[in-house]
């Protein structure tokens, strides 16, 4: 779990962070950049909604997964087949433009005795959701968690999303999305259980 999370800060940890002041000023830069003129009445308080903005759009830095993922329960009648939640959509921003990816992921595990709140899944994946990503390490980063924490017989994570940082700038492909997956444990050993997890998500 530590290898997951240790290049982010964690919960509370916001020593580091620049003052307000600061991330105003350079929201400013950047508007200036832009070409446009930050003392314009127009855009005075750009730089506090941007930063407030940013704060909401990145708050996955100040969650932490092992939080989430550590409310767990049993009583499940000895249900020990898949749990697939799949469709949770997701907004993210890739950390080489730092521009949007908009996309989905499905989410299963073959659980070993515990199972988790299915709203844990989703909320698991706004926590990497909100933070910089590359669409693989979001990817990896989901299963590892909950492999990790809950301790199942594995855990299947697919994602299917568009960067429109493909999309509105560069090569300018609007429309193409990119499908990562993640397999551990007995999902990454059974090919079987790999195509079960595939066919349900389009069932
Ligand atoms: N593998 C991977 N690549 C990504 C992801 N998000 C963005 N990229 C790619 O990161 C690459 C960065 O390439 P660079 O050549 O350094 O940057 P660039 O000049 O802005 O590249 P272009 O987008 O081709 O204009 C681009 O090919 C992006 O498409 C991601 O989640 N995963
Ligand atoms: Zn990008």
């Amino acid at each position: 779990m530590d290898a997951i999370v240790k290049n982010f800060p964690a919960a509370g940890q916001t020593d580091a962070r620049p003052t307000q002041q600061e991330a105003e000023d350079a929201v400013r830069v950047l508007l200036r950049w832009t070409g446009d003129d930050p003392s314009r009445e127009g855009l005075l308080d750009t730089p506090k909604r941007v930063a407030a903005a940013y704060r909401e759009l990145f708050s996955g830095y100040e969650k932490s997964p092992e939080e989430i993922l550590g409310r767990t329960f049993e009583e499940v009648a000895g249900y020990k087949d898949m749990v697939l939640v799949r469709d949770i959509p997701f907004y993210s921003h890739c950390e080489h433009h730092m521009v949007p990816i908009i996309g989905k992921a499905h989410v299963a595990y073959l659980p070993k005795g515990r199972v988790l709140g299915l709203s844990k899944v989703a909320r698991l994946v706004e926590i990497y959701g909100r933070r910089l990503q590359t669409q693989e390490a979001l990817t990896a980063q989901i299963a590892n968690a909950i492999q990790d924490v809950l301790d199942p017989r594995g855990v299947a994570v697919m994602i299917d999303a568009e960067h429109l940082c493909m999309a509105m700038r560069g090569v300018q492909k609007q429309g193409s999305t990119t499908l990562t997956t993640t397999f551990t444990a007995e999902f990454e050993n059974n090919a079987a259980e790999q195509a079960r997890f595939l066919t349900l998500i389009r069932t």
